[in-house]
């Protein structure tokens, strides 16, 4: 069987139950259970597992699948390891524990230990089967000491092999051959963490010959994975273009019950054998799968799917196509890639500038102007981070559909991934306008915008990372001509600006936290303010810094996106005369459609 763990503790209480279940089938059957542990990462988890397994203990014999050729007491030594961390838990002796004795040279190490391999199996030849092998994955997809492109991936004479040149320190170990690691009733991977998608995607997505694909996943199983068109965590597992059993004897129908968001069912016919079986491969747009039961035929695999909002997962299959009792057991623990999904969580703000004193030179980028004394901006340093943020976004949203956001989990003060004009932006649902329309702040840009649910996806937790640089602009020493700035001025304004503009900012002011600066006309020596003057926009004001700028909305108005509703009123045929038509209500239209 085989299951995909949204986090470690599912990881642990699985292999908890296959464990007591693989020793107690053994003990049963055979009076002792044979099982290889390995080092790594697994050790952790076993240490977790292993103490809350019932079984009778004095049946164990543990061995190593691969042990690095050190003395018990280096923090290296796997034995040392699991002496230190699992004996104290557990009813297992030293003795039970099938150990090296570095004393002795590698080569007569690793002869002496297939020799109690076979003593201990009573097997002075042939190949023993372990009941159960404890192996990991390498981040280069090697397995016990088995290494890419290694001599020892050839050796088929022997149990045990050494090896001087680990690239994986220290250097020397021994280490179980393929022979006997293939020869096992059971194996599992315990393959944790996302730091592994990688290597996952490599042996079972992209087909690259590693040494952990050779290690008993069975031929069927291979071939089976081998034609699987599925992808890695970091891709997100989007589309099976459909289920292609090759003919290695595995079919299977995949009878999907409530199977949510299926966008596209497809029948497939093929003969496999000599028997042509219809099946069903199916593209699912969204993580909210259920389990899919699927009937089993003789000579069938299981395919289990599992949901539960898994942002990042990997789903394998298992390869019991032979009907043999033990099948090989994969477990990949993902941990989930969590989405926002509560308003509680925030963005970061940027607290660089609370120790600033002025005046103070900066480069900025214009983010969202309404006019010169409300506008957003964002210093160019941190306008790059912002950049960088939309690129992982790209990639990480480009086939978002299983992503979108939840209409049940719509609510004002969410954070979300919105697309605008092809690029993903942060931003928070300021209010649902309808069912299927919220209106956004753009939280690294100050626009705000009514967005249809389709365009809403949910935040990884990762993109909130960025502290939010966005801040409060305002042009000093000018006050607008009649008061209120023009539609005009605010298009003067808006022309002034490229990417990257020198201001000088002489004061924060505390009410609002915006930034009175005075502004450079990019690339060119004249002020901003100075071009809106003569264009008769605006007149100088120089007592501007004594005071906060007044009129118009504030910034916090624009924040919270009520403008856009008296907008619409404005705009509304039926309520036009009910609605001021004075030319500050025009130009209040004028500044913010
Ligand atoms: O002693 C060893 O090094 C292990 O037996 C080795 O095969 C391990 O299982 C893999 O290297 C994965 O290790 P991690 O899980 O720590 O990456």
């Amino acid at each position: 069987m085989f299951s995909v763990y949204k986090n470690e503790q599912e990881v642990i209480s699985e292999l908890q139950k296959l464990i007591e279940e693989k020793a107690n089938e053994a003990i049963k059957k055979r009076g002792r259970f044979f099982i290889g542990f390995s080092g790594g990462s697994l050790g952790k988890y076993l240490c977790k597992c292993l103490p809350k397994i019932k079984t009778d203990w004095s049946k164990w014999i543990v061995f190593f699948c691969d042990e690095r050729y050190v003395a018990e007491n280096d923090s290296d030594s796997t034995f040392g390891f699991y002496k230190q961390n699992l004996l104290p838990k557990v009813p297992l002796t030293e003795q039970q524990f099938v150990t090296i004795n570095v004393k002795d040279p590698i080569e007569k190490v690793a002869a002496d230990y297939e020799k109690r391999i076979r003593e201990e199996f009573k097997m002075p030849d042939g190949v023993p089967s372990f009941d159960l092998l404890l192996l990991g994955i390498g981040p280069d997809g090697h397995t016990a000491s088995l290494f890419p492109d290694h001599e020892l991936l050839t050796v088929t004479d022997r149990l045990i092999a050494y090896i001087n040149d680990s690239p994986k320190p220290p250097p020397q170990r021994i280490t179980m051959t393929y022979t006997l690691i293939n020869n096992a009733r059971n194996s599992i991977f315990a393959v944790p963490g996302n730091g592994k998608a990688a290597i996952i995607k490599s042996i079972f997505g992209d087909k690259v010959d590693l040494p952990a694909g050779r290690a008993n996943i069975g031929t069927s199983l291979k071939k089976f994975a081998n034609d699987l068109g599925f992808f890695t965590i970091g891709d997100m597992i989007r589309t099976w273009d459909d289920f292609i059993f090759n003919g290695s004897g595995i079919y299977s129908e995949v009878q999907a019950l409530e199977l949510n968001h299926i966008s596209e069912m497809a029948k497939y016919s093929k003969n496999s054998g000599s028997k042509s079986k219809n099946y069903r491969g199916f593209k699912i747009n969204n993580t909210q799968w259920n389990n899919h039961n699927t009937r089993r035929h003789s000579n069938h695999s299981d395919i289990f799917a599992f949901s539960d909002n898994f942002q990042d997962y990997y789903i394998e299959f298992d390869d019991s196509g032979e009907d043999k009792d033990d099948s090989d057991d994969f477990i990949v623990a993902s941990e989930q890639i969590s989405h926002v999904k509560s308003i509680d969580v925030q963005i970061p703000s940027c607290t660089a500038s609370d120790s600033w004193e002025y005046p103070k030179m900066m480069t900025i980028c214009l983010m969202e102007i309404v006019n010169p004394h409300r506008f957003w901006f964002t210093f160019y340093d941190d306008f790059k981070k912002i950049n960088e943020l939309m690129k992982e976004m790209k990639n990480y949203y480009e086939a978002r559909d299983h992503l979108k956001v939840d209409q049940k989990d719509l609510q004002s003060g969410l954070h979300v991934a919105v697309l605008y004009c092809s690029l993903w932006h942060r931003g928070r649902i300021l209010k649902l306008k309808s069912p299927d329309i919220a209106r956004i702040f753009y939280t690294d840009f100050g626009t705000v915008e009514d967005v249809p649910l389709n365009r809403i996806c949910y935040l990884m937790n990762d993109f909130l990372q960025l502290p939010c640089s966005l801040k409060r602009g305002v042009l000093s020493f000018v006050q607008p001509t009649n008061g209120i700035w023009s539609e005009n001025a605010k298009v003067s304004f808006h022309r002034c600006h490229t990417k990257k503009i020198e201001v000088c900012i002489f004061r924060k002011n505390p009410k609002d936290s915006s930034f009175y600066m005075s502004m450079k006309r990019p690339g060119r020596d004249s002020l901003i303010a100075d071009i809106l003057i003569k264009k008769h926009f605006c007149i100088y004001d120089f007592d501007f810094l004594s005071k906060d700028v007044v009129g118009g909305l504030t910034f916090d108005y624009y924040e919270s996106g009520n403008f856009l509703d008296v907008v619409e009123l404005m705009n509304q045929n039926s309520l036009k005369s009910w609605m001021p038509s004075s030319s500050q209500s025009k130009k209040l239209i004028d500044n913010h459609v």
